[in-house]
């Protein structure tokens, strides 16, 4: 990934930027040939001194603020084409990359981490830009002016460039730093807005009250630490400013002394070195700026890195079997497989209950035949053929039940306007008999559906699922927050359900599972076939 682009707009700004550096530097020349006419009497030839001077003066003021009008765009347009570019990566690479960082890392990088690059990046990296043209421009033209007193500038110059050096690693380490404490911070502060309940209930406040304070306190200091660094080095370089510029007072003045070098060109001389100090100091400070941004911009370009999934979503018009052949899987950091040679059948038309203790596997299980989880060992066979990935006609209700902010309508037909059949959702909530979902379907569900009950948001979720004609619903308790009059209506709705392989986790009894044709129990890592339906 490239952050800079060379586009025709790149280049304008670059073009314009020359015109800004030439015009900055024809300024100074011009006050000389005034001071210079001044002092030589010609009187007569100030009038278009003065208008050249002034033109000189207007054109730069409107070169820079087109030029930078242009820079500011141009940073946009990037900063908008790479949050696109990693939006887009991260929404389309498959789940086994995506669970590579954790939430928090994409959150941090999201939220803030990707807001210094504008300023500590691309501004930077375009000031070094323009720094570097007027510096060029000054630098040629004091070479024809005083080629002498140039040299020792260049020297001096040279000798001041090497202290960024010095603080630049410095400074790197202390924004890695900060970058990981604000991460720290950013997450403690989202569970205290996300757990504000269980604080309160439980009068947590002062622990994490605690914690907070701690993480502001190292938080501030590092930064108050870093900026403290940056100072010293601006200190540093203005008194090495100031230091030069005396330098070559006392030798312009002696070149003036001994008629070598006119009044009006120390001036201009005077001027065109602050285009060359100035511009040396800002190139080293952003500089360090730009390699501070460093740890941001690999944390960018590797999850840029993240491979768009390989068989995402593959097409089944009919799914008549699925086959799980000697499936065992073991999570990162964990000691053992939590399945071990998982060998099971699932056919058009059936249903099929997974039980099972507390952590046996089941939910696993079930993400790993949704194509969430793809680093198994084993092969899923679907219509006899050998498949990995997700698969588009699934229904997945997990135990979650994730909602968009947005209505209920647009929870179950998850914001696709072409499939808006307001009807059909009306006819399936009728049919689900989830009648005070109907009341509320244009009804906004707050943020992650905080503002319907767990029921309501279960009922969403289970309508979501159905919505999609599934070939294949997969239901993790999806009862689990249903009082058992609206549990009946789900069963008696998966009952009907003639076309699909239904698989559901369940915690009941299995006397309540009469609607199933198989029950299957995850025990130990492994899973079969407890009992059969007496009808298959
Ligand atoms: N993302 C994960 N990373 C590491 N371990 C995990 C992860 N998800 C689940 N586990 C572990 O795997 C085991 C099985 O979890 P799983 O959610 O499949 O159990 P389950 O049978 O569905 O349990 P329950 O009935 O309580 O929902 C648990 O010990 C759990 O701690």
């Amino acid at each position: 990934m490239r952050f800079f682009k060379w586009n025709a707009h790149f280049i304008f700004v670059i073009a314009l930027y020359l015109l800004v550096s030439i015009v900055s530097v024809a300024f100074p020349l011009s006050l000389m040939n005034i001071t210079d006419t001044l002092i030589g009497g010609g009187n007569e030839r100030l009038m278009p001194l003065y208008i050249g001077c002034s033109s000189l003066g207007i054109s730069q003021m409107v070169l820079v603020y087109t030029s930078g009008k242009l820079n500011n765009s141009y940073v946009a347009n990037r900063m908008i084409q790479l949050r696109e570019q990693i939006n887009s990566v991260i929404l389309n690479t498959s789940f086994e990359q995506f669970n590579q960082y954790d939430k928090e890392e994409y959150q941090n990088l999201l939220y803030a981490n990707i807001e210094n690059l504008e300023e500590d990046y691309y501004n930077a990296v375009l000031n070094i830009i323009t720094k570097g043209l007027l510096l060029s421009c000054s630098l040629i033209t004091l070479i024809v002016l005083q080629p002498m007193l140039t040299l020792a500038l260049v020297v001096i110059i040279i000798l001041i460039s090497v202290l960024p050096l010095v603080f630049s690693v410095r400074i790197i380490k202390l924004k890695e730093e900060h970058i990981n404490l604000n991460g720290k911070y950013i997450n403690i502060t989202n569970e205290i807005i996300s757990g504000f309940n269980i604080i309160r209930i439980y009068c947590r406040q002062k622990i994490f009250s605690e914690k907070a304070n701690e993480n502001i306190k190292f938080l501030e200091k590092k930064r108050l630490h870093l900026k403290n660094t940056m100072l010293k080095a601006n200190v540093i370089f203005g008194s090495a400013t100031i230091l030069i510029m005396l330098i070559i007072f006392l030798l312009g003045g002696y070149l003036v002394s001994k008629e070598m070098l006119t009044v009006g060109s120390l001036i201009a001389f005077i001027q065109l070195i602050m285009y060359v100090i100035e511009p040396s100091i800002n190139i080293a400070q952003d500089v360090n700026k730009v390699t501070s941004t460093k740890p941001i911009r690999e944390q960018i370009q590797s999850i840029l890195k993240l491979e768009v999934a390989e068989s995402s979503n593959h097409e089944f018009n009919i799914i008549r079997e699925i086959h799980l052949k000697g499936i065992s899987y073991v999570y990162e950091n964990a000691t053992a497989p939590i399945l071990k040679n998982i060998n099971l059948r699932f056919e058009k038309g059936k249903k099929y209950a997974i039980v099972g203790g507390n952590g046996c596997g089941k939910s696993t299980l079930l993400k790993i035949i949704a194509g969430l989880i793809s680093g198994y060992n084993g092969e899923i066979y679907i219509n006899q053929k050998n498949h990995k990935g997700t698969i588009n006609s699934i229904g997945f209700v997990d135990q979650d039940n994730f909602l968009f902010q947005g209505t209920i309508l647009n929870n179950i037909n998850l914001f696709n306007e072409d499939n808006f059949l307001e009807n059909d959702i009306q006819r399936l909530i009728k049919q689900l008999d989830f009648e005070t979902l109907l009341l509320k379907l244009n009804e906004d569900v707050g943020s992650n559906g905080e503002c319907l009950s767990g029921g309501q948001r279960q009922k969403v979720s289970i309508a979501r699922a159905i919505f999609q004609s599934p070939q294949l619903l997969l239901l993790d308790e999806p009862n689990s927050a249903l009082d058992s009059e609206n549990s009946e209506l789900l069963y008696r709705l998966i009952e009907n359900m003639k076309d699909c392989i239904c698989i559901m986790i369940t915690h009941e009894d299995e006397d309540a599972l009469n609607i199933f044709d198989e029950i299957i129990e995850v025990k130990n890592g492994e899973a079969y076939v407890k009992s059969r339906a007496l009808v298959s």
